[in-house]
């Protein structure tokens, strides 16, 4: 691993890494906000998975969560949305390909041999940050945004025992039965409906059994995102969560839009929900 460049940050540390991935037979780059903390200590971390056409700065240069994660102990790591590079295969549209791997791994060609997010974020760069920054592997959760909320919902669903928490910013919650979702998963899984539906947040939870035994899950969703009706639909993972007693703060503000200016509006109430549930017992 090459760290780019590091910065002192409220106290703490923020760094912007490079490495080599053989997961996706890519470099790849993400950061990472260490709080100030006492020598020796590991800390809970949180993963922050990003929308379409972003890459591991969104978040960093405009989400505000840093002076927060600083005063509450929490790491924050950052990855990029896809892999990337002049041998990765691509797409010229905005929502499919690089800036748009949905946090799966695809099954068809020629996407098979790079687009591998889920392994990426949950195998090879949780052990890469583990290796090289004080995190507690047993405290550990996951937030997200659009195509990032997709995936922090459908990694924390089917990988209990590395995320203990989670929450989302206007997710996609039910790419089965969204445009972005059927484009995606056709081009990356194929026809298959039973492939797509391990990675549909509504499908996993109406199906998933231990829903009473988890904690809140925390969504904020702006009325006035042009995405809200044909691309995220919410109420749909309200009424699977009923539907298996799954707890779910699901909050909706007037005026706010799908950018940057909602997800920071919010950012404080998403930190203080992981913190709460990755407190140390
Ligand atoms: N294709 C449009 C929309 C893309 C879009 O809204 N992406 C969201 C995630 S779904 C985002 O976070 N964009 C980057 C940003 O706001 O910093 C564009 O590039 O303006």
């Amino acid at each position: 691993m090459e760290q780019i460049s590091q910065h002192a940050c409220h106290g703490g540390t923020l760094t912007y890494c490079r490495h080599v991935s053989e997961t996706l037979g890519c470099d790849m780059r993400f950061t990472v906000y260490v709080p100030p903390h006492p020598e020796g200590e590991i800390l809970p971390a949180v993963t922050y998975l990003a929308g379409l056409t972003c890459t591991e700065d969104n978040f960093t240069t405009k989400a505000g969560a840093y002076r927060l994660a600083a005063e509450l102990g929490l790491m924050l790591i950052a990855p990029d949305t896809s892999p990337r590079g002049d041998d990765v295969p691509d797409d010229e549209a905005w929502d499919f390909g690089k800036g748009a791997g949905f946090y799966l791994d695809a099954t068809e060609s020629p996407w098979d041999r790079n687009f591998r997010m889920e392994s990426y974020i949950t195998g090879e760069l949780n052990d890469l940050i583990t290796a090289h920054f004080p995190v507690d592997r047993a405290r550990q959760g996951i937030f997200g945004h659009s195509m990032g909320g997709h995936g922090a919902l459908t990694l924390y669903l089917r990988h209990p025992d590395l995320y203990k928490s989670v929450s989302a910013f206007a997710p996609i919650v039910a790419p089965t039965e969204c445009p972005w979702g059927h484009k995606a998963f056709a081009g990356y899984l194929g026809e298959n409906r039973d492939a797509w539906a391990e990675h549909d947040a509504c499908i996993l939870m109406r199906r998933s059994s231990r829903a009473a035994a988890r904690p809140t899950i925390l969504i904020d969703q702006g009325l006035d995102d042009p995405f809200l009706e044909a691309q995220l639909k919410p109420d749909l993972f309200g009424e699977a969560c009923f539907a298996v007693g799954q707890k779910l703060n699901m909050r909706r503000h007037k005026a706010y839009d799908h950018g940057y200016f909602f997800i920071q509006s919010f950012m404080e109430d998403h930190l203080r929900h992981h913190k709460a549930i990755l407190r140390d017992d």
